[in-house]
Parts: structure tokens; sequence; C-alpha cells
């Protein structure tokens, strides 16, 4: 048994990034919504930097990283973007724009949010592994929570976590530390036996804040930033290393 599952009783892990390779869909809506607003595309590459908070905020960091609309909205013209990581609230978005890209961002997803979207090598059988266990599993992620049935049932793992929670489950989202906390409570197990297992600096920041112990992939999406640089207490190259 991996060193980070030691005292370990309950398991809760981030989705995007983590355990599947979900950028190349959202970029797809990403370019759909943003092509309905008359904007270009921004691309796969710019998207997996902008994804992490949720999907209102990726709408946003799109926004603000679309040339056209500095002049549009007024803000900042002439500042040429270079995608990448962008701080949440760089620069304010016109709210009623956002709300259109949002909803058109949510539609074009919704369609088919797991087409192109693969599970990364060694997550199946780290889960099937702990679920063998008897391990309670929960499923924390920032994406809304309408995405992830279908994404579960098309990757065969409906039957995995024990409960599943969205960026718009509750109030907060990562990396404020109520959602962990919340499955901890949920599951009656004391946070310093809970292990939060994800690939952003939000996993790391909302385990840590929860009293969780915290573990991190480095390949999925981290703002373009190293997510060692977060201090995880563990990192995996692989999710088959933890079992
Ligand atoms: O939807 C997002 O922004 C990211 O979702 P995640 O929390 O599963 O990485
Ligand atoms: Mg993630």
């Amino acid at each position: 048994m991996h060193r980070m599952l030691e005292g370990i009783a309950l398991v809760a892990f981030d989705l995007d990034g983590t355990l599947i390779d979900s950028v190349p869909d959202l970029a797809i809506a990403v370019d759909a919504a943003l092509g309905e607003l008359g904007l270009p595309a921004a691309g796969e590459a710019r998207v997996r930097d902008w994804v992490g908070n949720g999907s209102r905020v990726l709408m946003e960091r799109a926004l603000i990283n679309a040339p056209p609309l500095r002049s549009v909205a007024g803000t900042s013209p002439g500042a040429a973007s270079s995608g990448g990581a962008v701080p949440v609230d760089a620069e304010e978005v016109d709210s009623t724009l956002l709300e259109r890209a949002h909803a058109a961002f949510l539609a074009h997803y919704g369609r088919d949010p797991g087409a192109h979207t693969r599970l990364y090598p060694g997550a199946r059988e780290c889960l099937d592994a702990l679920r063998a266990r008897g391990l309670p599993l929960a499923l924390v992620t920032n994406k809304p929570h309408a995405f992830i049935a279908p994404l579960l049932e098309g990757l065969g793992l409906a039957e995995h976590f024990a409960l599943c929670l969205g960026g718009d489950s509750l109030p907060e989202k990562k990396p404020h530390p109520a959602p962990l906390q919340h499955v901890a409570a949920h599951f009656g197990v004391a946070p310093q036996a809970c292990l939060m297992v994800g690939d952003s600096r939000h996993d790391i920041a909302a385990g840590r804040a929860a009293g969780f112990r915290t573990l991190a992939v480095p390949y999925g999406y981290n703002h373009g930033e190293p997510v060692r640089e977060s201090g995880p207490d563990g990192v995996v190259e692989s999710l088959a290393e933890l079992v």
C-alpha cells in the first residue's frame, strides 16, 4: 500500500485533469460559445490553462482573452492577450455578455460532454482497487453537477463514488474547504483520515484548509504551473502508483 493511504478511511477525487482528460470537449464547447458571440476560437492549449474554477470562470477567462472583446467591452484596449493563467478577478467582463457566453457553453458542452474525454492511464485501476478495499470514494469537482453523471456513466464509473459534488452543489467551491468538509461530515470520517487527490492548486488548498491529507498528480491542469509548488503531501506520476 502506498504510504499516502496509511490511516486513510476516505478518498476524495478531483475529476478534470485528475481522472479524466476533458479539455478536448471543454475546448470544443468554449470555442462554439465564443463563435456564437462572433468571437474567435480560443483553442485547446489556452483552454487547458483556464480550467479549474468552474464553467463560469472558464468562460470569463475566455472572454477576457478574446482580443476583440477588449475594445468592445472597453477593457484594457490594445493589451494583447497571451492566454495562460489569468487571475479570476483580473478584469471585469460585462455580466450580460458573460451570462450569454456561459449559457452557450453549458448548452454546447451538455450535448455530449464525454465525446472526446478519456480516463488517464492508471485512473480506472486505482478506483477499482480502492473500491475493492471498501474505502468510501467521493468526487469533488468544480464542474457543474449536471455533467458528472453522464461523464461517469460513459466511462463505466457510475457506481464507484458514494458521493459526488459539483462546483454548484454548495455555495462555495474549491479552493474553499466547504465541499471537502461536507464530504468528511457526510461519511463521519475525521478530516485527518481523509485524502484529497487532485491536479491543481485549488485541490491542494481546499484539502489543506479542510484538514485533509493531499496528493497531487502532475499531468493535469494547473494554470500552466507545476502543482508541486502548492506543497501537496505527496505526488504520484500515475494514480496506479497509489494502489
Ligand atoms: O470545471 C473545472 O473548472 C474543473 O473541474 P475540476 O475541479 O474537476 O478540476
Ligand atoms: Mg482538476
